[in-house]
């Protein structure tokens, strides 16, 4: 009995040996961390670990603009050709990996969906909406929010000669951008700043969550266990008093609202969607999507940008010099608006850099091919998961200097007309590209446009915990945390 047990298990090695072998044998041509190319665990554990971003940039840095991540996986660090393959008629399409982000399984929403012509018709019927053209006073909503947040500052936060008064700023921006979108999306904030508290847990649930989520999605199996019958008992639901449940049962009683016999027609984006045809269930998906893609991207960007100018005297002079100088000249309004802010360079080299050191998104982001094809020159087999290196493709030396590590608004400034669009398609990347890219870029633009000159022209910043301005996890998204500052009024 014994000796049979010890076959079957010998059998069972020698099988897993074989597919595993086998499996690396499929893509033995593409260099990479030598454990990659035998288990997903290399890139598992990355993802877990909130190192993922510069992981990756390192592998590219050190096996070439196209290596093995995992025995199913490359990463592709060359922005051209990131470009190419996220381009519209591009052969490849999204992977299964964007399953994993399915908000109500096994139904799809725009950020989960895989099938590029569903996906199109659903994008044709949201695209007015987030393009903002539907939405009445878009940009007064915004205007609002940044207000609301002012005051805030203000009332609570301010310091003075006498007492420094620390805050969090990592959170409070995250409660305007939330109260931001929400006004923007179903006509009514929140109340995230006026409680001043990430009152239903929603920011901390999603800090949880979110690197479990990039986690899973590199586990197929697992993502169609936890989505199927049983673990839909673990997913969130609007009963729940907590994290994403308040927020679901906000879209779904907003949405009901919009449907039915005595169905109310209004002019935010909720309206634009149910105007282009979504339906009941897909407007209740797609209005969580509003706030799970729409508040803490934003918040990211402004802290990434808030921390680089704070903790750079000359970009902090320079940036300042600019928002008095067009104030002094008529050329800044109260509150600035979206065009005047896109004609001030400076502000503009800012923004950007703050998208291209630290991407809000930096997930592997994976697209897959039904054919053979060719990546860096490289023969990649059909069924091959294609990632990007954010970090890698964000700083190309050829595309932005001997200096592209460093955040230096500058070479914006100084950069030839061909040399900024090369540098602007290449940090574009962040918004993904083509039929899958970003919907929500047009509104956090504004918002950006507006957040950092309102504040700079108030306040004064200074970061307090000079040793680790902020916390910054890589776990695919983003995450933020502990960005200690002190506030004071500008005479
Ligand atoms: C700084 C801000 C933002 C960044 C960096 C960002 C980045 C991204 C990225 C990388 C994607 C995925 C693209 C892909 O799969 O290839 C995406 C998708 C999406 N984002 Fe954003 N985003 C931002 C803000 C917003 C805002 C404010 C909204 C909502 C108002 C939004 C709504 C969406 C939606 C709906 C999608 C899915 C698009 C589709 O699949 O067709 N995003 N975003």
């Amino acid at each position: 009995m014994r000796s049979a047990w010890i076959t079957l298990a010998c059998l069972l090695g020698a099988y897993v040996a074989f597919s595993r072998f086998r499996a690396w044998r499929r893509l033995a041509h593409v260099p990479g961390p030598k454990i990659a190319g035998f288990t997903d665990l290399w890139l598992i554990y990355k993802t877990w670990r909130g190192s993922l971003f510069e992981d990756l940039g390192e592998v590219c840095k050190r096996h070439g603009p196209l290596a093995r991540i995992a025995p199913n996986h490359v990463v592709c660090g060359d922005p051209r050709e990131v470009r190419r393959l996220w381009a519209v008629r591009s052969q490849f399409d999204r992977a299964s990996w964007y399953k994993g982000f399915r908000l109500d399984p096994p139904n799809d929403c725009t950020l989960s969906m895989c099938d590029a012509d569903i996906h199109t018709a659903l994008r044709a019927k949201l695209a007015p909406g987030y393009g903002g053209k539907d939405i009445v006073g878009l940009h007064e909503h915004i205007d609002e929010g940044i207000a609301r947040f002012v005051q805030l500052l203000e009332d609570k936060y301010l310091s003075t000669p006498d007492q420094v008064v620390s805050v969090d700023f990592s959170r409070k921006v995250q409660y305007m951008t939330l109260d931001i979108i929400s006004k923007i999306a179903f006509g009514g904030a929140f109340g995230f700043m006026d409680n001043d508290a990430d009152f239903f847990r929603y920011i901390k649930t999603t800090e949880d969550t979110i690197p479990m989520m990039q986690m899973f999605a590199l586990i197929p199996w697992l993502v169609d266990m936890l989505q199927g019958p049983l673990g839909k008992t673990m997913m969130p639901t609007e009963r729940d008093a907590f994290g994403l449940g308040p927020i679901m049962a906000t879209a779904k009683r907003v949405v009901a609202e919009r449907f039915g016999e005595k169905k109310v027609d209004k002019p935010d984006m909720l309206g634009s969607f149910v105007r282009h045809g979504l339906d009941q269930r897909e407007a209740e998906s797609e209005s969580l999507v509003q706030i799970i893609a729409g508040s803490d991207t934003t918040a990211t960007a402004l802290r990434t940008i808030m921390t680089h100018v704070m903790t750079n005297l000359d970009v902090y002079r320079r940036l300042q010099a600019e928002i008095d100088q067009g104030i002094a000249e008529g050329r800044i309004s109260t509150p600035i608006t979206d065009a005047e802010a896109r004609k001030l360079p400076y502000l503009q080299g800012c923004i950007k850099e703050g998208f291209r050191i630290w991407p809000p998104i930096t997930g592997v982001m994976p697209r897959i091919s039904g054919e053979d094809a060719t990546v860096c020159g490289v023969h990649i087999p059909a069924g091959t998961n294609v990632a990007w290196s954010a970090h890698a493709a964000l700083r190309d030396r050829e595309v932005f200097g001997a200096d592209a590590d460093f955040y230096r608004p500058d070479r914006w400034v100084r950069a030839t007309e061909e040399q900024y669009r090369l540098m602007d398609n290449c940090v574009d990347l962040c918004f993904g590209s083509g039929r899958w890219g970003c919907l929500g870029r047009p509104v956090a633009t504004i918002e950006l446009n507006k957040m950092v000159p309102e504040l700079l022209r108030r306040f004064d910043f200074a970061a307090l915990n000079t040793e680790r301005p902020i916390v910054n996890k890589f776990h695919g998204v983003l995450i933020q945390q502990d960005l200690i500052v002190q506030i004071t009024k500008r005479a």
